[in-house]
């Protein structure tokens, strides 16, 4: 049996959700489909989850929201009168939404209340059209399959029991449509995943449902070697591993949520990327072991921005007993989170991202840091860009760092400071924000040149 999970671009209109439609019929194996808020529809279109953010926005500063919701039911209304399903799921929709505004008091609460709804109400529409279109398919709140989470708001973490709750709909005659991107507290609350999070759910009930696979409809046929926005027909993966991909979504491969991948690996259910758009183009498998990894050793470059470096230089830093220990207490009292960590005998330079550092959070780090340590010096820079290149092949494979180097050396680009991850796997280089794009280009050329 087969999971498949429809992202936003996939599902933005009705003409959308008759390919979806179309997609499920023709695969008797797909039992159970989770799915995504409509998203854009064009390049300066609105996803309907933002939209749902802006209404809330306008709620709880007290400014009229008539506009803003009349903008997400619009986008239904076309979706619902598309398809020919009655205009009473309309109301339906608006009822709930002006339930929730008008009855849940908690902002954090209601604001992961209304984000629930963008993947509600398309689960709601995509069951009804499926049956209408002779697919005998139900929709399943999170709280009807068992779906269960921790309470912290708009970060949801799955608990483990709602596996073996999900596992009871596996002898469903009908296809299971479950909506993405929220399940339920032990309180009753609605709380939703990161952003992104509907690819956390399509696995969380892949694996509930113990499927042979995971299929992922998103609007590209492959996960490129590099974003398809910055390099000009990348070289589309065939296969890549669940390490590798971790760290590529991590660091800007937007295309899959990088904790997706946790509820999969360890009972080794493989991903396929596939186009809503070509389905019949084979996609991306993400797997637990590849082949190729002599001939392919770094399968893919991601680059993010948006960093600061925090250095801190201080002659025989090495010999100080608990130093480490000590810099990253001062991280953590501040709450903010390590990214990287390069480090020589006598320097190191503690990366984090720049909006972790809100704020006078950076000023209150380094008066620490010279209170605590009275190092030699401390230096801040901001606006750094990383490029993480990733690579299961990489350990078995001499010189791959150098063609890095020289790719950015002969593009007069700055390395600003590299890190090799212990596993081997992935090689990090901070460049100033600025540079990015092009040493995204001139290190892709230098791996990928020569690969079809
Ligand atoms: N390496 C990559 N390969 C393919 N797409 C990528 C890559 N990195 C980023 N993307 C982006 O991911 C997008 C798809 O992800 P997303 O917008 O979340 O889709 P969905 O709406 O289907 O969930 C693509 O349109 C593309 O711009
Ligand atoms: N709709 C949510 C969750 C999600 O996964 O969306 P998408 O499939 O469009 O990335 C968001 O925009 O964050």
């Amino acid at each position: 049996m087969k999971v498949a999970k429809f992202g936003g671009s996939s599902l933005s209109s009705s003409n959308q959700l008759k390919k979806v439609s179309k997609i499920i019929k023709n695969d008797p194996d797909i039992g159970a489909v989770v799915v995504s808020a409509p998203g854009r529809r064009f390049e300066d279109d609105i996803k309907v989850t933002d939209l749902l953010i802006a209404l809330h926005a306008n709620k709880i500063t007290g400014l009229p929201y008539n506009e803003a919701l009349d903008a997400i039911l619009s986008r239904y209304e076309e979706i619902i009168t598309g398809l020919g399903i009655g205009l009473e799921m309309l109301e339906k929709f608006r009822e709930t939404i002006l339930s929730y505004l008008q009855n849940i008091t908690d902002n954090d609460r209601l604001l992961d209340a209304l984000k629930s709804c963008g993947e509600d109400f398309n689960a709601q529409m995509l069951a009804e059209y499926l049956t209408l279109e002779g697919t005998a398919a139900k929709y399943y709140s999170p709280e009807d399959a068992g779906i269960y989470v921790t309470d912290e708001a708009s970060n949801a973490q799955l608990l483990d029991e709602s596996y073996d709750n999900i596992a009871r709909l596996k002898d469903s005659e009908e296809v299971i449509v479950i909506p993405g991107f929220f399940g339920l507290s032990k309180n009753g609350n609605i709380v939703t995943f990161p952003r992104g999070g509907s690819d956390i759910s399509g696995a969380i009930v892949a694996r509930g449902l113990d499927a042979e696979i995971y299929e992922n409809y998103t609007d590209q046929s492959h996960i490129y070697s590099a974003h398809p926005g910055f390099i000009e027909n990348p070289h589309a993966i065939e296969e890549l591993t669940y390490r590798e991909m971790r760290e590529l979504s991590y660091s800007g491969f937007g295309i899959f949520h990088d904790e997706a991948l946790e509820p999969l690996y360890q009972v080794e259910i493989p991903v396929m990327i596939k186009n809503t758009n070509e389905p019949h183009i084979e996609g991306t498998k993400i797997v637990s072991k590849r082949a190729l990894l002599k001939d392919i050793p770094v399968i893919g470059i991601s680059c993010d921005v948006g960093f600061t470096a925090i250095s801190v230089k201080d002659y025989l830093m090495n010999r100080q007993v608990g130093y480490m220990r000590k810099l990253l207490q001062i991280f953590e009292n501040h709450r903010v989170s390590v990214e990287h960590m390069p480090s020589g005998i006598d320097n190191i330079s503690i990366i984090a991202r720049s909006k972790n550092l809100d704020g006078s959070k950076t000023e209150q780090v380094t008066e620490d840091i010279n209170d605590q340590l009275e190092p030699e010096k401390v230096e801040t820079e901001e606006n750094l860009a990383l490029l993480v290149i990733v690579g299961e092949g990489m350990e078995y494979t001499v010189g791959l760092a150098n063609k890095a180097t020289k790719a950015l050396t002969e593009n007069g680009i700055n390395i600003r400071m590299m890190n090799q991850g212990a596993s081997e796997s992935s090689m990090v280089f901070a460049v100033k924000m600025s540079d990015y794009k092009k040493a995204l280009s001139a290190v892709y050329n230098e791996y990928f040149r020569n690969i079809d």
